[in-house]
Parts: structure tokens; sequence; C-alpha cells
């Protein structure tokens, strides 16, 4: 499989070597690494079996028909594996992904250039899908539903409209907020898959994999903390890990034992929930200067100088699931469980207020 990265995929990506050295710089060592990491086949992708049932009949049936697959929706908070799942149907299918993201994709002549040049069968991935243009959106239906473009050439009076056939192709897309993708976008897509956070021992697992491919000796036990403190997240495991590994060179020649692991998390302030310095300053914000809340999310973000989409697409999700946070009519609320996993006593009155009838939650 050639992967394919587009003209105009994200900056981080095609950013030019360092101009003093032929040395990649750092970002490209760490993209480098994260790619070495990735699963190149569905079977050495651990966890969201769910996901994986769906998509091995999918592929079992496209490859039978010998027909490409339905277009792919994927969303979830980052790093979960939307786009190494992209790269492994690619992989499995045999064709090539073109990887893209929808910033990139600004003019219309953009995603055209791309859906031109696709062979059939080819995979067309687009990261943040939710934030395409209107124009790109629309050039997008047509070539999704029967594979063709409408374009317009000339100017005014002498504008025409000329179609243009288009190889069958698959569309995969990602986004952290199905939400806020439009209907007739989401309509188009056969397939529509969440992704979520992975358990414990499956991050272990992936810990484990990552310790292999690295040649890093570490014991299950290691593994299974690191897993456990990585907020559900395959990417934030394999970061830790690497963190954890450096760590173990220095202090301990090398091998990664639960109790180097253990003061490596600690040194490095990941707390045995998994909650990062973020996420324990927005619970601790919530609980020192709104009494645990309700807080409405843009004060949250003012007072922490995050955006809003930020905490609801990176910091909340987890916080939601570990049952940290809850969100009802009036804000955000810091639950019981919040206030004594950071030290504090909760209030009494708290519990009635969040069973009030107006609660969405309960
Ligand atoms: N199921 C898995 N098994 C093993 N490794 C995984 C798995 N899922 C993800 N990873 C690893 O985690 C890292 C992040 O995955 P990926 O880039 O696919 O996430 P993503 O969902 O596309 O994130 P984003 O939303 O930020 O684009 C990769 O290095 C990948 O190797
Ligand atoms: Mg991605």
């Amino acid at each position: 499989m050639a992967i394919i990265s587009s003209h105009n995929s994200p900056p981080e990506r095609s950013r030019p070597p360092s101009l003093l050295s032929n040395q990649p710089t750092l970002e490209e060592q760490q993209s480098l690494a994260e790619e070495s990491l990735r699963p190149r086949s569905l079977q050495d992708y651990i966890g969201q079996q769910e996901l994986k049932d769906v998509l091995h009949i999918a592929i079992e049936a496209a490859k039978a028909r010998q027909e490409p697959l339905d277009h792919l929706l994927l969303y979830g908070p980052p790093g979960l594996g939307k786009t190494t799942i992209a790269l492994i149907l690619a992989a499995e299918m045999g064709v090539n992904c073109k990887v893209t993201s929808a910033p990139a994709l600004e003019r219309p002549r953009d995603i055209v250039g791309l859906l031109v040049n696709l062979q059939a069968g080819d995979i067309l991935f687009i990261d943040e899908i939710h934030r395409l243009s209107r124009m790109t959106e629309e050039l997008l239906y047509p070539a999704m539903e029967d594979f063709y473009l409408d374009l317009t050439v000339g100017k005014q009076q002498t504008a025409r409209t000329r179609r243009l056939k288009l190889n069958r192709f698959t569309l995969v897309g990602a986004t952290t907020r199905a939400g806020a993708l439009t209907s007739p976008l989401r309509d188009r897509f056969g397939l529509v898959q969440r992704l979520r956070f992975y358990h414990p021992e499956e991050l272990q697992q992936i810990v484990q994999r990552g310790a292999a491919l690295l040649q890093t000796p570490i014991t299950p036990e290691a593994a299974l903390e690191i897993g456990r403190r990585s907020r559900g997240t395959p990417r934030i495991a394999l970061r830790l890990l690497k963190r954890v590994r450096d760590y173990a060179d220095v202090k301990h020649g090398g091998t990664i034992s639960l109790e180097v692991a253990t003061a490596a998390l600690e040194l490095f302030n990941v707390d045995p929930a998994g909650l990062d310095w973020s996420d324990r300053r927005l619970l601790s914000l919530m609980i020192e200067s709104y009494q645990g809340g309700p807080v409405g999310i843009e004060t949250l973000a003012a007072a922490t100088g995050e955006d809003v989409q930020t905490i609801e697409e990176v910091y909340e999700p987890y916080l939601l699931q570990m049952g940290y946070l809850q969100r009802t009519p009036r804000g955000r609320v810091a639950t019981p469980r919040a206030w004594q996993h950071l030290g504090y006593t909760p209030p009494e009155n708290q519990l009635p207020l969040l069973s009030s009838p107006h609660d969405p939650s309960s």
C-alpha cells in the first residue's frame, strides 16, 4: 500500500526539514515515531472489537463483490485511532490512501484536485470533516453518491457546467464532533462508527506492543499502570511509554518495572486516574471558584484560557465517562467523585441538585 500524503495535508506533515542539517526536525521525529508504532492490520489493532467486526464484514463483502468499501464516518475523541483505521482499511483492501484534512480543503479546487486523481477503489481520508467549507461539501455530495463532479467553467454569461466522471472511491471521514456534521453529509456515509475509550487492559496490550517495537523491556504490571493512567487513549499511552522509557534509561538501566513506571508517572504529573494537569485544573477551578458548579462552559473557557471547543472535545469526554463531571441545563457540575479525587470534601447539598427534574442525565 502506498500512503500518499496530499499537497494539502496539515502543515506539520509538509514542513521542510531543518535548514541547518539533514537531521529531521523534532516534530518530524515525533510523527515518524508515531508512524512506526501504528498497527498495519486489523489484527494488530487492539480493542474496539465492535468496530473491527463491522469493518471485517464490510471488507470481506466488498472484496467478494470486487467493489470499493462503503463510505465510512468515524467519530470519537482525539487519539483513539481514527487515522490508523483509515490506513488499515487501505492496506486490507490493497488500495492507496490519500490523507488530508478539512482545513486544507478551503477552495473547491483543492477537493477537485484530490478527487480526480483517485484510482478505482482508493480511499480518501478527510480528517476534521465537520470543518469542510460549504462549497467543498456541496461538491462532495454527488461525488460520494454517484461519483461525478459538476464543475462550472468560464465566467458569467459564458459559464457552463461540465460533468466530470470520477473513479469509484471510498471516503473515510473522521471527526471529534459527529453532531457538527450537516445531515446531508452524514446521510451519505453508509457506515457510521463511533470509537470509544479503551479499557486499561487494552491499553496495557498497546503499551506492551509499543515497548516490543521500541525494544524496551517492560513488565505486564508496569504496562497496565501506564494503561490505567492514559485517559483511555492509545496516543497518550504511547506518549507516556516513551517518557517512562527515558526515565528508565537514565535512572534504572532500561527495564520498566511497576516501581519505575509509577515513579516516572508521578514525576510527569499524571495521576492514578489518568487525569493530567489540565483535567485537574478544570475540576479544581469548578470546585474552588464555583462551589462545584453549575458553571457555564463559556465561563470555564474564559477562566482556564482554553477555547470552548477544546474543553468540549478534548477534556470533557473522559471526565464525563469517568463520572467526574456532569452536564446539566444550567452548566457543568463537578461530581462528589471529583471533589474526593482532588482531596476536597463534597458539600452535603450537592446531591439533590444533581437529581433535579431538569437534569437530562438522570
Ligand atoms: N487500537 C490500537 N492499537 C494500537 N495502537 C493504536 C490503536 N489505536 C491507535 N493507536 C496508536 O495511537 C496513535 C494515535 O492514533 P491515531 O493517529 O489513529 O488517532 P486519531 O483518532 O486519528 O487521532 P486524531 O483525532 O488526533 O487525529 C497512533 O500512534 C497509533 O499507532
Ligand atoms: Mg488522526
